[in-house]
């Protein structure tokens, strides 16, 4: 199976380097000196400096040049996915969708954006607890690989498969999906309750009901619960609420200790994609009669409504069943 990677960001690139175990790659880049650096020095300088790369990852700038592959990982910031989609010739080849957010405007999940592109192409959704850096080092990682095509899924997960690389087998595309576009966002709150210095317990008490809220909603879109508490939902949440080395988690640090989040996101080159999210999901759930009040502060710290006055509005909410 030749595999293609659309996205030549951190996680693209780690993706690359798990599939190039099992055969040659071939990696699309929208910037000249990514493509110019992973063919030259073995190495993404830009995205995921000091990782050597395998020899048999390729880069190109043209997607015209992934016509052919067997399989397509498309690994494109959610908020670009689309645009990057119509420009690529897909036809009938199964797309495996590695970006985690939901479209702004359209409200739609990845996968629904993936096959309003390309109607005829098979789609598999590959998500998870996964910091890019560690992917691509070769440390133990587990992932969600969902597919409705049980043959398809097992052919995906054979070829991406290693020791150190275990995707595990689902139907629930969906479920996976809204895991890893929720936890974004919950991530942020968790690196304000860090950044504000609110103490373990609150973190502990926000991973929690944020569970319940990534469950809610997942529920209401026609989720699974055990897809919603394993690997794409609970894992990754608990990775990405617990370490600086998540970029939701970093900006959420930074509006706990009184940034501004225009200030914080102004001219970042890698991408946080709760902050894009977080409006959209609150939408979702408003549209959906879902109440998910803690992605509503998200969105208000984004709006530059103090980090004080917004824990103080969480913290003053009335009792409720914890259900
Ligand atoms: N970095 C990580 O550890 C992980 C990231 N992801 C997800 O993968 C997706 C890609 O993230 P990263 O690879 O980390 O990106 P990154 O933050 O390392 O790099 C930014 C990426 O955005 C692309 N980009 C910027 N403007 C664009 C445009 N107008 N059109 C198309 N592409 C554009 C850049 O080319 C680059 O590939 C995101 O949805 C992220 O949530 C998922 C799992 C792990
Ligand atoms: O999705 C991720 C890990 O699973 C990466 O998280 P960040 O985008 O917050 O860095």
């Amino acid at each position: 199976m030749k595999i293609g990677v659309i996205g030549g960001g951190a996680w693209g690139t780690a993706l690359a380097q798990v599939a190039a175990r099992g055969g040659d790659v071939l990696l699309w880049a929208r910037e000249p000196d990514v493509v110019e650096s992973i063919n030259g020095r073995h190495e993404n300088l830009t995205f995921l400096p000091g990782v050597p790369l395998s020899p048999d990852i390729r880069a190109t700038g043209l997607l015209a040049d992934l016509a052919g592959r067997d399989a397509l990982l498309v690994v494109a910031p959610a908020q670009h996915v689309g645009a990057v989609l119509e420009a690529t010739p897909v036809g009938r080849t199964p797309l495996v969708l590695c970006a985690k957010g939901i479209e702004a405007g359209t409200r739609r999940l990845v996968g629904e954006v993936a096959q309003a592109a390309h109607a005829e192409a098979p789609i598999a959704v590959l998500s998870g607890p996964t910091f890019a850096h560690e992917v691509a080092a070769g440390l133990p990682t587990a992932v969600t690989l969902a597919c409705a095509d049980d043959a398809l899924q097992a052919r995906l997960a054979g070829r991406l498969a290693s020791p150190s690389f275990r995707p595990y087998a689902s139907a629930d595309v969906i479920g996976a999906e809204i895991g890893g576009a929720v936890k974004n966002v919950l991530a942020i709150a968790c690196g304000v309750v860090e950044g504000a210095g609110l103490g373990q317990n609150a973190r502990a008490a926000l991973i929690a009901r944020g569970f319940a809220e990534m469950t809610r909603f997942g529920m209401a879109r026609g989720a699974r619960p055990e897809t919603l508490a394993g690997l794409s939902g609970l894992g990754d949440l608990v990775l990405t609420c617990s370490s600086t080395s998540s970029r939701n988690f970093s900006l959420g640090l930074g509006l706990g200790r009184g940034a501004r989040a225009i200030d914080l996101l102004a001219d970042r080159r890698t991408v946080a994609e709760g902050a894009f999210t977080a409006p959209v999901l609150a939408e979702a759930a408003a549209e959906a009669g879902v109440d998910m009040p803690i992605t509503a502060a998200v969105c208000r710290l984004l709006d530059g409504v103090p980090a004080r006055a917004v824990i103080d509005d969480l913290l003053a909410r009335p009792l409720r069943d914890e259900g």
